[in-house]
C-alpha cells in the first residue's frame, strides 16, 4: 500500500497539515475569526472518525482552540475498487450495483422498509444503496438555519420537529437494542446541532460550510435507519458517510465538481476498513479537498449514486422513485404519454433540459464514463420496469419508433428578431447582440439564424425580453439609423416545442412527420433551431398553440393513431343516422385502422352538449336530452378549438341552414375541418364559395362534402378524379334529385302525385322543406355544385328551374302547410304526366352541367321508356361524366341518391377520407 505521509484534516473551513502520527494537531487562534470560533465551539464533525472540540468556551478562544482527531485510518494511494478488494472476499467492480432511494422512498417508516426489501431481494454480491434524506428533511433543516440565523429562537423547536420526525419513524421501524442505539446518536447529533445554531445564533451569521454541515445529517440519520432495519433483518449492512469518500471541487453556490481520483483513494482508504457487501451510503453530502463538509448542491443525491457507481465501476445504477419511469412527454400533458424503456445517455441530457423526469445531465456523466446504465424505476410499482438510460450502442435498436423519443415544450418565452442587411458577411454582428443579451444577463434559451445571415432570432423568458430589447436597441441605435439594420422586433408568446431522440433529424422522414404533424393541426411554426449533434430539434410556436402542437406530435409518433374530434351540427334525420352509424363503428375503426374519433360535442337549434372526453355514443340520444345547454355555435366552436387534448377538429355541419354554412370560411381559417352534406355553401353566393375553396386550397385544413351531390354516391370524389388526372369534362347530364327520382319513378297508374310526394318525405329523401325538389332548386343547387367544381363561375341564379311546386302554394308558411295542400293539385300533375305516357315516355328531371357552352340547366324532360334515366328505381340518381377520355360511353355513377343511411355514409366516408388526410393509414 502507497500511505502519504502527509495530509490534511479540516473542519468547518479551517485545515492544517498534520502528520498521521501526530494525533490532536492545535491551531493557532490567530487562524480562527472570531464567527468560526463560535460556530466552532463545542461541536463536532460529529461522527464517527474526527470530532473537533474546541477545548475552551468562547471566551477562552482568545488563547487558543485545540482541534482533537482520532486518527484512525490509514490513507492509501492511487488503487483501483479491484485492486483494493483484491485477495479478500469482496465484490469485483463489475458485480456491484448502485441503488439510490430519493425522498420521497424514505418519507414513512413503511417506505423505508420497502427499500430495505428491495436492497434484500437483490442478489447481486455487492450493493451500495445511497439515501437522501426522509421526505421534507433537507428542506427543515435548511430552515432552521435559515431561523438561526436571522435570530429567529424558533430553530429551537424547528430541530425538536426534526428529532420527532425520525424519533418516530425509528420506534415504528426498530426496536431493543436497534433502537436505543440510533436515538442515543440521533440524540447527541441533535444537541449538537443544537450547539451550532446557537452559535449562529449569536453570530447572526452561517457559511456556506455551516448550513451544509447541518443539513447533512438527513442523509446521515436515513442511512443509519435503513442499515438497522436491513440488519434488524439478518442481512450484514454497514453505513458509509460519503464524506468520507467523496471529494468535491466547488465551482459555484450551485455545483461541485467530483475529483474522482482523490475520491477513489478515499474509498480505498475506506475499504480498508471495512467488509460488508451491502454498503447504505448517504446521499447528497461530500467534503471538499481540504475536508470541510460540503454537499452537492442541487445536483444531490442521484449524483452522489453516479459518482458511487463510477468509483465502484458498478455494473448498473438503479434511481428508485415514484414514477414508472421517464415519460415520452409530460403525462399532464399529454395524457397517453407512455413510459420509454429505454434512453441513450444524450437522450436523457437533453430531456432533462426540457424538465423531464430524468437525471440531471451533470449526474449522467460519472456513470457514462463507464458506460453503466441507470436504471429509472418506481419503488411504489414493482411491476413496471422502468426506463434504462445506457449507451446507445448497446443493443440500441433504430427503430422508426426509437428515433423520436419524447417531446416537451417551455413556455413564457419570447422570440427576439434582428434584420438587416448590414449583417451579412460582418465578422462581430452575432458577438455583438450577444454581448449585449450577456450584459443585461438573460438567458438565451435557443438561438437560429439562416445562412443568409439577414436575419438572428433568440428565444428568451418572456420576463426578460424588455431589458434584451432595449439593449438591442441601444448598442445598434446607430445601424438602425442608417438602416444597416432594418428592426429589433420582439414577439411576445411564444413556447418552444422540442422532440428529443438520437439521431432523428438524420433519419430521412422524421422532421417530415414532425412538422407534417404541426401543419396538420394547423399549428404555425415561428422559428427552428437543431443542433448539430442532433439530438433535439426545437420549434418555435405561439404560446396558445403549446398543448396543441405537444399533443399533436407526440399522438403522431406514438399512437400512428389519428384522434379526431368531431362536434356534429344538426342531429336531425342525416345527422342523428350519422351519430348511429359511428356509434357502431368507431371501435372497429380504432382497433383495425388506428382511426380514434371523438364527438364531443352535438349541437342542434335549440340545444346543444359539450363534452371533453367524447360522448358515449349508445346513448347519444339519451345524452343530448339529460343536460342540454341553450345552443350556441359561437360557444360550440369554441369548445371544439379550445380542446386541448386533441389536436385535430371537424365540425360536421348536417343541417341545411344557410347561416351555419356561413361559418366554414372562419373555421377554416382557424384549422378546423369542416364536412358537409349541405349544399348552401357551395351552392350560395360565388364570392363565398370561391373564398372558402381559397382557404382551403391554401393551407391544411380541409372541406369535404361528397355528400351535396348524388348523397353516398361517388360524385364529386369522381369529378375531382377527372379533373385532377387531366381530363377535360365536356358534359354533365342526370338525375340529380332521389326526391325527384322516386317521384317519377313511382308516379304512375292511379297513385297521386301528392302521395308519392308523402312517400318520399316519410323515406327520408326530401329536403327538410320538400319545396326545395320540387322547385327544382335541389337539382339546381348540385348542378351549381358540380359547375363550379368543374371551374365554372356560376350563381345560383344562373340557372333556370322548372319548378313542379304550384305556384299557389309557392308562398306557404311551412313545409307542413304545403304538403297539406299539395293534394288539390294532383289532377294538373297527372295530367302532365298521362300525355307523356300517352306518347310511350316517361317524365325525368334532369339537370346538366354543359362545361361547353358554359352553363347549367334543369329541366322536366321526357325520355323513353328504353332510355336509361327511364330504367331508375327507388330514390336512384343517374349522373353522365361525357369527357375528352369518356367521349363515346359516358362516365356513368347510379344508385340510390338520398336516404338517411347513405347519406350519413357519405358523410362519414367523408370523415375517413380527412382522417386519412391526416395521417391514418390507408
Ligand atoms: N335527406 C337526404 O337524402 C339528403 C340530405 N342532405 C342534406 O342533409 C342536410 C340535413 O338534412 P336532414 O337531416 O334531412 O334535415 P333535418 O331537418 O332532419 O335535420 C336538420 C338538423 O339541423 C338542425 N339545425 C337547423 N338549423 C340549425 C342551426 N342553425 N344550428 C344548429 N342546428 C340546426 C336541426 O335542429 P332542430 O331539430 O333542433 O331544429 C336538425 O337537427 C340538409 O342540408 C340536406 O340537404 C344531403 C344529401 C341527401
Ligand atoms: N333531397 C335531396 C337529398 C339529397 O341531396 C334529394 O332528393 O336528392
Ligand atoms: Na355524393
Amino acid at each position: 500500500m502507497a500511505a502519504a505521509q502527509q495530509s490534511s484534516i479540516s473542519y468547518l473551513g479551517l485545515s492544517t497539515p498534520f502528520s498521521s502520527k501526530s494525533k490532536i494537531p492545535t491551531f493557532p487562534y490567530h487562524m480562527l475569526s472570531f464567527r468560526q470560533a463560535l460556530c466552532g465551539s463545542n461541536v463536532g464533525h460529529s461522527n464517527r472518525n474526527y470530532a473537533l472540540r474546541l477545548e475552551k468556551p468562547s471566551q477562552s478562544l482568545k488563547k487558543k482552540a485545540m482541534l482533537k482527531i482520532p486518527i484512525s485510518a490509514t490513507i492509501l494511494g492511487d488503487l483501483s475498487i479491484d485492486q483494493y478488494t483484491k485477495n479478500s472476499s469482496f465484490p469485483k467492480g463489475d458485480t456491484w450495483v448502485v441503488h439510490k432511494f430519493g425522498g420521497t422512498c424514505m418519507g414513512t417508516a413503511q417506505r423505508i422498509q420497502s427499500a430495505a426489501n428491495i436492497i434484500m431481494s437483490d442478489s447481486s454480491e455487492g450493493k451500495l444503496a445511497v439515501v437522501s434524506a426522509v421526505s421534507k428533511v433537507t428542506d427543515m433543516l435548511y430552515v432552521l438555519v435559515k431561523k438561526a440565523q436571522t435570530r429567529d429562537e424558533s430553530y429551537i423547536s424547528a430541530l425538536d420537529d426534526v428529532f420527532e420526525k425520525h424519533m418516530l419513524i425509528a420506534k415504528e421501524l426498530l426496536s431493543g437494542d436497534d433502537l436505543s442505539g440510533f436515538l442515543s446518536q440521533l440524540n447527541l447529533d441533535i444537541s449538537n446541532l443544537k450547539a451550532m445554531l446557537r452559535a449562529i445564533y449569536i453570530a447572526g451569521h452561517s457559511t456556506e460550510s455551516f448550513s451544509d454541515f447541518v443539513v447533512g445529517h438527513g442523509e446521515l440519520w436515513s442511512s443509519q435507519l435503513l442499515s438497522a432495519v436491513i440488519k434488524k433483518c439478518g442481512q450484514e449492512c454497514i453505513c458509509m458517510d460519503t464524506r468520507e469518500v467523496i471529494i468535491v471541487n466547488p465551482i459555484n453556490s450551485n455545483q461541485v465538481d467530483p475529483d474522482f481520483k482523490e475520491s477513489e483513494k478515499k474509498l480505498a482508504k475506506w475499504f480498508a476498513h471495512q467488509s460488508a457487501t451491502t454498503i447504505i451510503a448517504t446521499g447528497f453530502i461530500a467534503s471538499t479537498p481540504e475536508n470541510i463538509p460540503t454537499t452537492l448542491k442541487r445536483d444531490g443525491s442521484d449524483f452522489s449514486a453516479a459518482i458511487m457507481g463510477s468509483l465502484l465501476k458498478a455494473r448498473q445504477v438503479t434511481i428508485w422513485t415514484d414514477v414508472d419511469g421517464v415519460y415520452s412527454a409530460d403525462p399532464r400533458k399529454v395524457s397517453d404519454a407512455v413510459i420509454l424503456k429505454l434512453l441513450s445517455y444524450h437522450e436523457a441530457w437533453e430531456m432533462s433540459y426540457f424538465g423531464a423526469n430524468v437525471l440531471h445531465p451533470r449526474t449522467i456523466i460519472p456513470v457514462m464514463k463507464y458506460n453503466i446504465p441507470i436504471v429509472i424505476r418506481n419503488a411504489f410499482n414493482l411491476s413496471a420496469p422502468g426506463t434504462t438510460i445506457h449507451h446507445q450502442e448497446n443493443g440500441y435498436v433504430q427503430s422508426a419508433d426509437s428515433i423520436v423519443k419524447a417531446f416537451a415544450t417551455i413556455d413564457n418565452l419570447a422570440l427576439v428578431n434582428v434584420e438587416g442587411t448590414g449583417m451579412a458577411g460582418v465578422p462581430g454582428t452575432a458577438s455583438a447582440i450577444f454581448e449585449a443579451v450577456k450584459a443585461v444577463e438573460a438567458n438565451v434559451v435557443m438561438i437560429s439564424q439562416a445562412s443568409s445571415e439577414h436575419s438572428v432570432c433568440f428565444a428568451v423568458p418572456e420576463t426578460e425580453v424588455k431589458a434584451v430589447s432595449i439593449a438591442l436597441k441601444s448598442k445598434f441605435r446607430e445601424a438602425l439609423e442608417v438602416g444597416r439594420l432594418s428592426q429589433i422586433a420582439v414577439i411576445h408568446n411564444c413556447s418552444i416545442l422540442a422532440a428529443v431522440g438520437q439521431k432523428m433529424a438524420s433519419t430521412p422522414g422524421t422532421s417530415a412527420s414532425l412538422f407534417g404533424a404541426l401543419a396538420k393541426a394547423n399549428i404555425n411554426v415561428r422559428a427552428i433551431a437543431q443542433g448539430s449533434t442532433e439530438y433535439n430539434i426545437t420549434v418555435v410556436i405561439n404560446g396558445e398553440d403549446r398543448l396543441k402542437a405537444l399533443r399533436a406530435v407526440h399522438s403522431r409518433f406514438y399512437h400512428s393513431k389519428t384522434t379526431l374530434a368531431l362536434g356534429i351540427i344538426g342531429p336531425g334525420l342525416i345527422g342523428g343516422t350519422l351519430l348511429d352509424q359511428l356509434r357502431d363503428q368507431v371501435a372497429i375503426l380504432k382497433e383495425e385502422s388506428n382511426i380514434d374519433l371523438r364527438v364531443i360535442g352535438i349541437i342542434g337549434s335549440k340545444t346543444m352538449i359539450l363534452s371533453n372526453s367524447g360522448i358515449d355514443l349508445t346513448r347519444w340520444r339519451e345524452v343530448v336530452k339529460e343536460k342540454p345547454e341553450a345552443s350556441d355555435l359561437e360557444k360550440f366552436t369554441q369548445h371544439l378549438y379550445g380542446n386541448e387534448s386533441i389536436p385535430n377538429i371537424a365540425l360536421v355541419d348536417c343541417t341545411s341552414d344557410s347561416i351555419v354554412a356561413n361559418n366554414y370560411y372562419n373555421w377554416l381559417c382557424k384549422g378546423i375541418h369542416v364536412i358537409t352534406p349541405n349544399k348552401k355553401a357551395n351552392s350560395g353566393p360565388l364570392d363565398r364559395y370561391l373564398k372558402i375553396r381559397r382557404q382551403q386550397r391554401s393551407s391544411y385544413t380541409h372541406y369535404f362534402y361528397e355528400a351535396t351531390v348524388g348523397a353516398g354516391l361517388p360524385i364529386v370524389s369522381t369529378l375531382r378524379g377527372l379533373l385532377e388526372t387531366g381530363d377535360k369534362i365536356l358534359r354533365i347530364e342526370g338525375i340529380f334529385s332521389g326526391t325527384l327520382s322516386y317521384i317519377f319513378n313511382n308516379f304512375m297508374g292511379t297513385r297521386s302525385f301528392s302521395d308519392v310526394v308523402g312517400e318520399a318525405k316519410e323515406a327520408g329523401y326530401t329536403e327538410p322543406d320538400p319545396r326545395d325538389d320540387l322547385s327544382g332548386t335541389d337539382v339546381a343547387r348540385k348542378v351549381i355544385i358540380l359547375a363550379r367544381e368543374s371551374g365554372l363561375k356560376l350563381e345560383l341564379s344562373d340557372i333556370p328551374v322548372h319548378s313542379l311546386v304550384p305556384e299557389q302554394l309557392k308562398d306557404t308558411s311551412s313545409p307542413e302547410e304545403f304538403m297539406l295542400k299539395l293534394p288539390d293539385f294532383d289532377e294538373a300533375l297527372s295530367q302532365e304526366r298521362n300525355v307523356a305516357e300517352a306518347s310511350g315516355e316517361v317524365l325525368r328531371y334532369v339537370g346538366v352541367v354543359d362545361m361547353v357552352e358554359g352553363k347549367g340547366q334543369v329541366e322536366l324532360r321526357r325520355y323513353n321508356k328504353d332510355h336509361p334515366f327511364a330504367q331508375l328505381s327507388g330514390s336512384d340518381n343517374i349522373i353522365a361524366f361525357k369527357t375528352a377520355r369518356y367521349t363515346n360511353q359516358p362516365l356513368i355513377v347510379r344508385g340510390p341518391g338520398a336516404g338517411a343511411e347513405v347519406t350519413a355514409g357519405g358523410v362519414f366516408s367523408d370523415i375517413l377520407r380527412l382522417a386519412s388526410h391526416l395521417g391514418a393509414p390507408s
